[in-house]
C-alpha cells in the first residue's frame, strides 16, 4: 500500500477505529462484576476476578438463575444471595489452570549460573529457580471441552504464569520467563511457551496481550522473534524455527498493516513507515472496567469516553501501563493519547523482529524471504533515524503524530517540535540492536547521554523523570529485589520487582546469568 491510499483513524474527528467482537460469557460477567461491586463496595475490589470465573452449567441456565436473583430497588443483591449464587453457579478464578511440575526441572541444574561465586546470592538465586515449579500450570481439561464457558484460552503446553491476580500467560512477560528458563536449564518448557504463543498467533492473527478471550482487542510488545531466535541459538531446533517462521511474517504483518501502520514525510520529502500501539477497542477493559468507568466519569460525552477507552487499551497494549509517556498532561490519566504516538520501543522490537525472520529464514534456507526482511529492518533503521533521532539530545525520541492540522490523508509530515523532548528509559533500546551497537561512536554518544539522563538510580533505571502514581516508575521499597538491565537485554519496564512473579524471576536469573553479581551489590529481600 502506498501512502497515498492511507487514511488515518486518528485524522478523524471521533473515535472510529476498529473494534474487536466481545462474546456472550465476557457480557453476562461483566452484568455480574458491576452486581457484585454494588453489593460488595468498591474496598478492595478487583474486577479482574469476575471475568475470570467460568461456568458450572451453560449460560442460559446461568443468565437465568443470576436473572432471578431477588433485588432491591437500586439493583443490589444481598451478600447471601450472591454468594449462595457464584458457589452455586460458578468456578473459582483458580480453577481454569492446574498445577503440574515442568517437565525438565531439576532441583540444581548443571551448569546453573557458573560467574555467580557469592555462596549467598547462589542460595538466593537457587530459590529463586524453585519458584518456576510454582509458576508452572496446565490448561484443565474442562476449557477444552467447553471453552464457551472460560475467558480462559486453552493452550496447547504447561504455561508459566505471573502469579498473584494474573492467572493467565501474558505476552511479553514470556520474553521474559524464557530468559530466565535458559538460565534454570529448562529448555523444552521454553518451547512450550513459545508454541503456546504460535498457537495464538495462528488462531488470531496476532499475539493477544494474554491467553484470556478479554484481551482478544490487543496485543502487547512483540518479542516473539526474539524468543525463537534465542532458542534456537541455544538448542539449534531446527523444527521449531520452521514451524515459527510462517507465524512469525503473520505477525509482521499485523504490525505493519492497517491502524498500527503510519507513514510520516521526512524534512528531505522521503516517507517512511513505522508502527504504532492501537487497541481494537473502544469500552472500558473488562478486566478492569470499574477503574476505566471512574477514570472516564468525568469526561462529558460519550464520544469522548471511548476515546478514552481505546487510549487506556492501547496503553495496556505497550505494557507501559500507565506511564506518563503516552499522556498529553502528566496528572491526568483522561489525557491518554497513546495511539497518537510512534514508540520508538515498538519499532525496535519491530527491527529486531525483521532481522529475527531473516535469520530463522536463512537457517532453513528461504533466501527470498531473508533478503526480504534485511531490506525491511534497514528501512526502519532509516526510519527510525530519520524520525526518532535527536542528534543533540543522543537519544531516539518518541514521535507525537501531533493535532490534526499536520494530519492528511497522505499520511503525516515531520516536524522537529513533534518529537517528544522527555527522557524515557525506552529512548535508549535502540542499542539493544546490532545495526546500532556496531558503531562505536554512536554507542558512546548515547551511553554519555543515557548516564547524565536522571535515569540512572542508585538500586535501577527508572522508566521516566516523572512520578505519577502510576506503576511505570522507579520506586525504592523496602523487601522488593531491583534488578535493571541495559546491554544485551532490552531496558525493563518496571525496576522495581518482586521475585515471585513470573516475569521478574526470569529477569532475575537472565540477569545473573548474563552479568553474573556484580561484588558491590547487596541482596535486598
Ligand atoms: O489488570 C490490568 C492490566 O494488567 C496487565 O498489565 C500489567 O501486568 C502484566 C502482567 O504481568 C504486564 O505484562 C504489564 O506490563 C503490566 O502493566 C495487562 O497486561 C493489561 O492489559 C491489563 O489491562
Amino acid at each position: 500500500m502506498n501512502a497515498t491510499s492511507q487514511t488515518h483513524p486518528a485524522c478523524l474527528p471521533t473515535d472510529s477505529g476498529p473494534v474487536a467482537p466481545t462474546n456472550p460469557l465476557l457480557t453476562f460477567l461483566e452484568q455480574l462484576q458491576e452486581t457484585a461491586l454494588k453489593t460488595l463496595g468498591p474496598k478492595n475490589f478487583d474486577p479482574k476476578l469476575y471475568v475470570d470465573l467460568s461456568l458450572k452449567s451453560n449460560l442460559s441456565t446461568v443468565q437465568d438463575a443470576f436473572n432471578r436473583l431477588p433485588r432491591a430497588e437500586n439493583g443490589t443483591v444481598s451478600f447471601t444471595d450472591l454468594n449462595f449464587f457464584m458457589q452455586s453457579y460458578l468456578n473459582g478464578a483458580e480453577d481454569d489452570l492446574v498445577y503440574t511440575e515442568p517437565v525438565d526441572f531439576s532441583p540444581a541444574p548443571e551448569g546453573f549460573l557458573p560467574t555467580v561465586e557469592n555462596p549467598e546470592v547462589r542460595e538466593w538465586a537457587l530459590e529463586v529457580h524453585w519458584l518456576w515449579k510454582s509458576l508452572c500450570r496446565r490448561v484443565a481439561g474442562g476449557v477444552l471441552d467447553s471453552p464457551e464457558k472460560h475467558t480462559l484460552i486453552a493452550l496447547p503446553q504447561p504455561v508459566m504464569i505471573p502469579g498473584s491476580r494474573f492467572r493467565e500467560v501474558y505476552y511479553w512477560d514470556s520474553h521474559w520467563v524464557v530468559r530466565g528458563l535458559f538460565a534454570s536449564k529448562m529448555y523444552e518448557t521454553a518451547k512450550g511457551i513459545v508454541s503456546n504463543l504460535v498457537h495464538l498467533l495462528d488462531e488470531f492473527g496476532f499475539v493477544l496481550n494474554g491467553a484470556r478471550t478479554y484481551y482478544s482487542n490487543r496485543s502487547q510488545p512483540p518479542l516473539l522473534s526474539s524468543m525463537v531466535h534465542d532458542i534456537y541459538i541455544r538448542t539449534g531446533d531446527m523444527d521449531l524455527a520452521k514451524e515459527s517462521l510462517p507465524a512469525l511474517v503473520k505477525e509482521h504483518d499485523f504490525w505493519n498493516s492497517g491502524v498500527h501502520r503510519v507513514v510520516v514525510r521526512d524534512a528531505q520529502g522521503h516517507n517512511h513507515t513505522l508502527s504504532r500501539y492501537y487497541a481494537m477497542w473502544n469500552e472500558p477493559r473488562p478486566e478492569s472496567s470499574t477503574i476505566d468507568k471512574e477514570t472516564a466519569s468525568k469526561l462529558m460525552n460519550d464520544s469522548e469516553k471511548q476515546h478514552l477507552y481505546r487510549e487506556l487499551a492501547s496503553a495496556a497494549e505497550t505494557g507501559w501501563d500507565f506511564s506518563s509517556r503516552w499522556m498529553r498532561d502528566a496528572s491526568d490519566l483522561t489525557t491518554l493519547a497513546t495511539t497518537s504516538i510512534i514508540p520508538v520501543d515498538l519499532n525496535t522490537f519491530i527491527l529486531k523482529m525483521e532481522l529475527d525472520i531473516a535469520f530463522l529464514a536463512n537457517v532453513i534456507g528461504d533466501s527470498t524471504t531473508a533478503a526480504h526482511f534485511i531490506q525491511a529492518a534497514q528501512a526502519r533503521k532509516r526510519a527510525m533515524n530519520a524520525i526518532f533521532w535527536n542528534e543533540e539530545m543522543g537519544q531516539w525520541l518518541d514521535y507525537w503524530l501531533s493535532d490534526r492540522t499536520t494530519c492528511k490523508e497522505d499520511g503525516y509530515t515531520w516536524e522537529a517540535s513533534n518529537q517528544n523532548r522527555n527522557v524515557f528509559a525506552s529512548n535508549f533500546i535502540p542499542l539493544w540492536i546490532e545495526l546500532f551497537n556496531s558503531d562505536g561512536t554512536l554507542v558512546e554518544k548515547v551511553m554519555q547521554s543515557f548516564q547524565s539522563s536522571g535515569l540512572l538510580q542508585a538500586a535501577g533505571i527508572a522508566t521516566s523523570l516523572t512520578d505519577t502514581g502510576q506503576q511505570c516508575i522507579l520506586i525504592k521499597k523496602q523487601g522488593h529485589m531491583f534488578v535493571t538491565l541495559l546491554g544485551n537485554l532490552p531496558v525493563s519496564h518496571m525496576p522495581a520487582m518482586q521475585t515471585g512473579f513470573g516475569w521478574s524471576n526470569g529477569v532475575v536469573l537472565a540477569f545473573l546469568e548474563e552479568f553474573g553479581w556484580p561484588q558491590d551489590l547487596k541482596i535486598d529481600c
